[in-house]
């Protein structure tokens, strides 16, 4: 039987360090709680839904009875990364850091829904490489920008076009779409006709019904 679902790590610059098997097993877990640990990692330009859709989603999933978990950069931001700005090289750091996160989350079997902006592929794939295969749900919010920056929640779009605030994403600074998501929302049908937040999260469940993520390992 497996005991976890994580085998590959990476000391880092740590020496004397020994990795600890976790006495109870993953699938233990999993068998009690009714579902698999997986990540769902939602990345696209701020005021693209991430978090909307994230929210609904955990919504849906906790009506089900399923345990998670919800990871959002703007609280992170407020904590565990309240050290960390937007240059590329704290953008990577923070997606390391709630890349590790978040599978400690999923290896004790909960469904771990995170919503960054995570603006560089490199950055999210390397999270992918660290999550066991298949335990990794990338969702691309394929939202135009001319969208959310009719959105704009937080005005930040109209700052980032006065100049007032400098690396703004997708405005001077990059944003690099994911090439193989595993689901791809899109805020309008192909005729035209905006998708609500609560069907895009419906696609999603569906999604990890599909894939087993809603009931126990199989014995
Ligand atoms: N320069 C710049 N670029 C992008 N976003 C900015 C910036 N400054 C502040 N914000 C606010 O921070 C939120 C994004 O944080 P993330 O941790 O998701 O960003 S990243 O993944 O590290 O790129 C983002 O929140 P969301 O709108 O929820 O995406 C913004 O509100
Ligand atoms: N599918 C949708 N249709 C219409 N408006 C949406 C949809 N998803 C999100 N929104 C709205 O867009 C704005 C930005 O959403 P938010 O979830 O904060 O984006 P992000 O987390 O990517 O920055 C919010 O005002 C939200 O109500």
């Amino acid at each position: 039987m497996s005991r976890s679902i994580s085998t590959a790590y990476d000391v880092g610059s740590s020496t004397n360090i020994k990795w600890h098997e976790g006495a109870v097993p993953t699938e233990t877990k999993e068998a009690t709680m009714q579902q698999r640990g997986v990540v769902v990692w939602f990345t696209g330009l701020s005021g693209s839904g991430k978090s909307t859709v994230a929210c609904t989603l955990e919504h849906a999933l906790a009506e089900s009875g399923k345990v998670t978990t919800l990871l959002d950069g703007d609280n992170i931001r407020h904590g565990l990364n309240s050290n960390l700005g937007f240059s590329a090289t704290d953008r990577a750091e923070n997606i390391r850091r709630i890349g590790e996160v978040s599978k400690l989350f999923a290896d004790t079997g909960i469904i771990t829904l995170v919503s960054f902006i995570s603006p560089y592929r490199r950055d999210r794939d390397a999270v992918r490489a660290r999550v066991p295969p298949g335990r990794f749900v990338e969702v691309f919010m394929k939202v135009p920008i001319s969208i959310c920056e009719e959105r704009d929640p937080k005005g930040l779009y109209k700052k980032a076009r006065a100049g007032q605030l400098k690396g703004f994403t997708g405005i001077d600074d990059p944003y690099e779409e994911p090439l193989n998501a595993e689901v791809v929302l899109e805020a309008e049908t192909p005729d035209g006709k905006r998708v609500s937040p609560q069907d895009q999260a419906a696609k999603l469940l569906e999604y990890l019904h599909s894939k087993g993520f809603l009931s126990g390992p199989s014995k």
